[in-house]
C-alpha cells in the first residue's frame, strides 16, 4: 500500500521565533517521489518531521489519503524515516537491525526471509552477521535503507540520507535509492540541499526559502522555468549567471539590455516575451544567462537568434572534459540571498565551497530570509568602471563578480586578461524584476494563460 499526502496551509512555530514553515500547501501523490529541496535551515526536515508526525502541527492541515491525519499517533501512519546519521543500534547486528521493525510489528513471525530478501535487494547479504561499527558508511546507509524497507511502509520518508558519504558512493546509492522506491511504488519525500541529487531523484522538486514554498514541479519545468531569481540561481550547475541590468526601451528603437558597460540588442520583431518587458522600461532588472546560453564565437559566427557581447577571461576552470571560463562583461553582479544560509547551530553539515554574498549581501539576507513570497534580489559591490585590462581580483569572485561562466572545451587555452567575443543565445535568456520574480520568459499569467 502507499499513499498521498496533502498538505495545506501548514505552518510551525518553534515558540516566539518566526514560523520554520509558513503556510506550506503541497499535495504529494500515492507512488510519488518528492524532493523537498533548499538551504540549511529553511525548514526542510521540520516538513518531514510533521508528515511523520514527530513535530506538531501549528496550523494547517495534514491529510492522508484524503483523511485528516494532524494528531494521528506517528505509529499509526505506517511511515518509515531513513536519516543522514543512519541511526543503527550498535549493540545489534544488522540482521536485527533490519528485523527490527518486524519484530515489534509481530513478534511470533519468523523474520529470517524478509530479512533476507531485503538484504540481497540492497547487496548487504554479507554483512549481516556484523555490527555497524564494522561497515563503512554506505554499508551501514544500506543497512538503514533495509530497516526502513523490510516491513513495506507505505511511505519513506528520508532526511538527506546520503550526506555522510563519500561523493563517488553517493551518487551510486542515489541511483539505488531511485530504482528501489520506483519497483516497491511507495511515496517518498525526500529531504536534500543538493540541487544534483533533487533533480536526478525527483519526480517533482519542492523549493523551499526561509520556510515558504517557492516553486514545486518536474525537475526539468523548474529548470527551464524558475518562478524567481532564487530557484533559478539554486538550481543548475554551474549557477545561472545573474547580472544587473536595465530595460532600455526608447520610442522608435531597437530595444537593449543595458548590462552596464554593454547593451544586449534584442533582435526585431520583438518576441512576445520580449515584448513584455516594456513593462519593465527604467526599472532595474536581473538578467540571468546559464552557462550553455553564451559561447565564445565571433559576430559572423552568430547563429540565428544569437547577438554579440565582449569580454575579458578573468578565470579558467580546468574540469578535464570541459573548462569553465569566467568572463567580466563589464556588468554589477545580482547576489541573491539565502542560496547557502548557515547552519543554526554551526554544525560541519554539507559545507560546499560556493561563493558567497559579501557582508550586506549576507545581512540583508538575514532580512529577508523569512519573508514570505518572492525573493528580493539585491545588489552586490559598488559598481566600478568597467576597465578591460584590469587584472583579475579574485576577492571579486568570492562576492560573485558581475562575470559569465562560460562552458568551453578543454582544448581551448584562454589567457587570463584576454578580450573574447561572445554570443548570447536569447532563447536562454531570463529577466527578473526588481522582486525576483521572472518576467522573461514571460509567465503564464502574464500572457493570459490558464495557470
Ligand atoms: N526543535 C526546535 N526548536 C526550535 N527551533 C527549531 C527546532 N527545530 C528546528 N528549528 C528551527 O527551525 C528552522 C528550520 O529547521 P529545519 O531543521 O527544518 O531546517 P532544514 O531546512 O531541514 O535545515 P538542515 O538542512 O540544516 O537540516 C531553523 O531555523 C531551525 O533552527
Amino acid at each position: 500500500m502507499t499513499r498521498a499526502i496533502s498538505l495545506h496551509n501548514v505552518s510551525k512555530r518553534y515558540g516566539r521565533a518566526p514560523r520554520a514553515v509558513d503556510r506550506l500547501t503541497l499535495d504529494i501523490e500515492a507512488g510519488e517521489f518528492l524532493v523537498l529541496l533548499g538551504p540549511s535551515g529553511c525548514g526542510k526536515s521540520t516538513v518531514l518531521r510533521m508528515i511523520a508526525g514527530l513535530e506538531a502541527i501549528t496550523d494547517g492541515e495534514l491529510r492522508l489519503d484524503g483523511q485528516l491525519a494532524n494528531d494521528m499517533p506517528p505509529g499509526d501512519r505506517d511511515m518509515a524515516m531513513v536519516f543522514q546519521n543512519f541511526a543503527l543500534y550498535p549493540n545489534m547486528t544488522n540482521r536485527d537491525n533490519i528485523g527490527f521493525p518486524l519484530l515489534v510489528e509481530n513478534p511470533r513471525e519468523d523474520r529470517g526471509p524478509r530479512v533476507d530478501a531485503t538484504a540481497r535487494k540492497l547487496g548487504i547479504e554479507d554483512v549481516l552477521d556484523r555490527y555497524p561499527s564494522q561497515l563503512s558508511g554506505g554499508e551501514r546507509q544500506r543497512v538503514a535503507m533495509g530497516r526502513a524497507i523490510s516491513r513495506r511502509p507505505s511511505v519513506f520518508l528520508m532526511d538527506e540520507p546520503l550526506s555522510n558519504i563519500d561523493a563517488k558512493l553517493r551518487i551510486q546509492l542515489r541511483s539505488e535509492i531511485a530504482q528501489l522506491t520506483r519497483e516497491m511504488g511507495v511515496t517518498t519525500v525526500y529531504v536534500t540541499h543538493d540541487q544534483a541529487e533533487a533533480m536526478s531523484l525527483g519526480d517533482r522538486v519542492a523549493v523551499i526559502r526561509g520556510g515558504v514554498l517557492q516553486q514545486v514541479g518536474a525537475p526539468r519545468d523548474i529548470y527551464a522555468l524558475p518562478d524567481n531569481v532564487f530557484v533559478a540561481a539554486f538550481i543548475g550547475t554551474p549557477r545561472i549567471n545573474l547580472v544587473q541590468g536595465f530595460v532600455h526601451a526608447p520610442p522608435r528603437e531597437g530595444m537593449t539590455l543595458d548590462l552596464g558597460s554593454q547593451r544586449l540588442p534584442l533582435p526585431e520583431p520583438l518576441s512576445v516575451d520580449h515584448q513584455l518587458l516594456r513593462i519593465q522600461q527604467g526599472r532595474p532588472v536581473i538578467v540571468g544567462l546559464r552557462s550553455e546560453a553564451t559561447r565564445i564565437g565571433l559576430p559572423s559566427q552568430a547563429r540565428p537568434g544569437e547577438v554579440p557581447l565582449t569580454g575579458t577571461v578573468a578565470n579558467t576552470d580546468y574540469q578535464g572534459h570541459e573548462a569553465l571560463v569566467y568572463v567580466d562583461i563589464g556588468s554589477e553582479p545580482a547576489v541573491v540571498a539565502d542560496l547557502e544560509s548557515p547552519r543554526p547551530d554551526g554544525s560541519p553539515r554539507r559545507r560546499r565551497a560556493r561563493p558567497r554574498p559579501g557582508v550586506l549581501g549576507r545581512l540583508k539576507g538575514r532580512t529577508v530570509a523569512r519573508t514570505p513570497g518572492p525573493p528580493l534580489a539585491l545588489g552586490g559591490s559598488p559598481r566600478l568602471p568597467y576597465n578591460p585590462y584590469a587584472s583579475y581580483d579574485p576577492a571579486a569572485q568570492r562576492v560573485g563578480a558581475g562575470e559569465l561562466v562560460v562552458r568551453t572545451p578543454p582544448s581551448l587555452w584562454l589567457q587570463k586578461g584576454a578580450q573574447v567575443p561572445l554570443l548570447v543565445d536569447l532563447a536562454h535568456l531570463y529577466v527578473f524584476d526588481r522582486h525576483g520574480r521572472r518576467v522573461s520568459p514571460a509567465p503564464a499569467e502574464m500572457l493570459g494563460e490558464d495557470v
